[in-house]
């Protein structure tokens, strides 16, 4: 799978979020944080952005839900339009019925593991995923440092999904740069969520290509690609 990358709307200024998708053309997706001050002491937007953003760009949307209760409210994301919709595994109470309720709505259906959450206990449910995502930092906020830490889960997540021969795309989110992005590839990930280091520079667009061309660089000498 070709490398992609997710601009972190967190980052953006959301008085202008219309203007701010046109700023990262060429980005695969964008990664729409929804924080819900309970899951994570934080608070950002919900559905109803979300219907009017989806209507404003053709990047389709990457909705990563940390809030609680996504039982009951993944599937209006999709009805909002996001094209994937991560939901944490920490948080959900039924994961395969509702990745299955996101996927016969029409979009990717993607669960998310905080640092402290191991991949291992999730191993069966793989197939009825699209994405998987491995935190990078704690949620709850953009501009953190990268967490080396998970550089492990990322390589083991990565072996399972080769032993099992699944589709299942691998992102990573937080913390991730010019300074980490090769790591994380190197590691396994190949869908890599950028805040800061894409919103916080003069140029966007620019930064997208920059890390997109680093990530494939460091995908291209990987043991884990280059075993495919
Ligand atoms: O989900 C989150 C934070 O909880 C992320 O999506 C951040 O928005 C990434 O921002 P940077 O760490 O790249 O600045
Ligand atoms: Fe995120």
């Amino acid at each position: 799978m070709a490398v992609q990358i997710n601009p972190s709307i967190l980052s953006a200024d959301f008085a202008r979020l219309a203007d701010e998708a046109q700023a990262v053309k060429g980005a695969d997706w964008l990664h729409v944080d929804v924080m819900d001050n309970h899951f994570v002491p934080n608070l950002t937007l919900g559905v109803p952005v979300v219907e009017s953003l989806s209507r404003a760009t053709d990047i389709p949307l990457d909705c990563h839900l940390m809030i609680e209760d996504p039982d009951r409210w993944a599937p209006q994301f999709v009805e909002a339009g996001a094209g994937s919709v991560t939901f944490h595994a920490e948080a959900a109470a039924a994961p395969v019925r509702l990745a299955r309720e996101i996927r016969a709505k029409g979009a990717r259906a993607s669960m998310a593991l905080k640092p402290a959450t191991p991949i291992e206990p999730f191993e069966d449910l793989l197939p009825e995923l699209d994405m998987l995502l491995i935190m990078t930092v704690e949620p709850g906020f953009g501009g953190q440092a990268f967490l080396d830490i998970m550089l492990p889960k990322i390589r083991r997540t990565r072996e399972l999904i080769s032993r099992h021969g699944l589709e299942l795309w691998l992102q990573v989110d937080g913390g991730v740069s010019a300074e980490t992005v090769e790591r994380c590839a190197e590691a396994g990930a190949d869908v890599f969520v950028a805040g800061s280091a894409v919103y916080g520079t003069e140029d966007p667009a620019a930064a997208v290509r920059s890390l997109r061309a680093q990530a494939e660089r460091a995908t291209a000498g990987a043991s884990w690609a280059c075993a495919h």
